[in-house]
């Protein structure tokens, strides 16, 4: 798949921003980014859903928007929001499911066996959607983003909501589908779901401001990050402020991390310097980039992110 200047403007605002991007085959590849930087709106033109301002999409070897429908069959795509028949049973919403796909006779009730069996939903095939808990109604929704077994899966924010167990289980059948050559694209708010992709890509007010691989990404950063463990941290905060080679400052539980510019020679000495009238039990230490770091530094300003599992 391959983005290039895609833009997509609502009246005054520009949702997506020159967006260029390639996306390699059999990989996991993830939009991080805060609320309203334009994730989904990129997925949609992604998929074909949207149509680009300006900017051109191809996917699988089609253009888009103009290939869209040839596109569809092959990619499947699964909505922050439960997109199934919450009035039907599980088996009535996969069998509905393979006639939309157009699935020949045989093969849909193959499929629809198959990912009873693959997504642990045998025994829940006869209740309705609707009843189902979020880690049930989530597998449900992959079961039927692949129906039609996609070569290019497209999530958005598929985890939301979800316990972090059921979480953990979502990313192993994604790597299973992975390992049998199934292209992944997804969203996410989550640092830790994030740092599991191939490839990352963090947005923000639209544009792309990171891409790499997560550990590239934090070996990288052009900063040097300092913790700093207190229980003054508002005054430590205000302090740090003050000085012009502090990039940002994230607090991290009960620490804070200073990214601080690469020209200081000894970050920790200057840092507690700067430091010693606000709390007498202050430990600073240098410490490596970790993946919310690169976001903060990235965005430049503290988002609050779901806490990691
Ligand atoms: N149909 C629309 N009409 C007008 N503005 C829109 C529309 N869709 C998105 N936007 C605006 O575009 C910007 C990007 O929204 P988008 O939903 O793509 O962000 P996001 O990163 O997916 O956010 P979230 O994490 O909250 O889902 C926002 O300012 C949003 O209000």
């Amino acid at each position: 798949m391959k983005a290039d200047n895609l833009t997509r403007r609502f009246g005054p605002i520009t949702a997506v921003d020159g967006l260029s991007l390639s996306i390699e085959k059999a990989q996991v590849y993830g939009f991080l980014g805060p609320n309203g930087s334009g994730k989904s709106t990129a997925i949609r033109m992604l998929c074909g859903l949207l149509k680009p301002t300006a900017g051109t999409v191809s996917v699988l070897g089609f253009e888009l928007p103009e290939q869209a429908d040839a596109v569809r069959s092959r990619i499947g795509y699964m909505t922050q929001e439960f997109s199934l028949y919450e009035d039907m049973t599980v088996l009535e919403n996969l069998r509905f499911l393979s006639t939309i796909y157009a699935l020949p006779r045989q093969q849909r009730r193959e499929r629809v066996e198959q990912a009873l069996e693959t997504y642990d939903l045998r025994d829940l095939q006869h209740q309705f959607s609707g009843t189902m808990s979020g880690g049930q109604r989530q597998r449900l929704a992959l079961a039927a983003a692949t129906l039609h077994q996609p070569e290019l899966l497209i999530l958005d924010e598929p985890t939301s909501g979800v316990d972090p167990q059921s979480r953990r289980d979502f990313w192993d059948r994604l790597f299973d589908l992975v390992g049998h050559g199934t292209t992944v694209l997804l969203s996410t708010h989550y640092l830790d779901e994030a740092e599991r992709c191939h490839q990352l890509a963090i947005l923000n007010e639209g544009q792309l401001v990171a891409e790499g691989a997560p550990a590239e990404l934090m070996n990288t950063l052009d900063a040097q990050v300092v913790e700093i463990d207190t229980s003054e941290a508002l005054k430590v905060r205000h302090e740090l402020s003050q000085h012009d080679q502090v990039q940002s400052v994230a607090q991290l539980g009960t620490r804070l991390h200073a990214l601080l510019d690469n020209d200081i020679d000894d970050p920790v000495a200057e840092v507690t310097r700067w430091l010693k009238d606000c709390d007498d039990d202050i430990e600073v230490s240098a410490v490596s980039a970790n993946l919310e770091d690169v976001f903060v530094a990235a965005t430049e300003n503290r988002q609050q992110l779901e806490p990691e599992t």
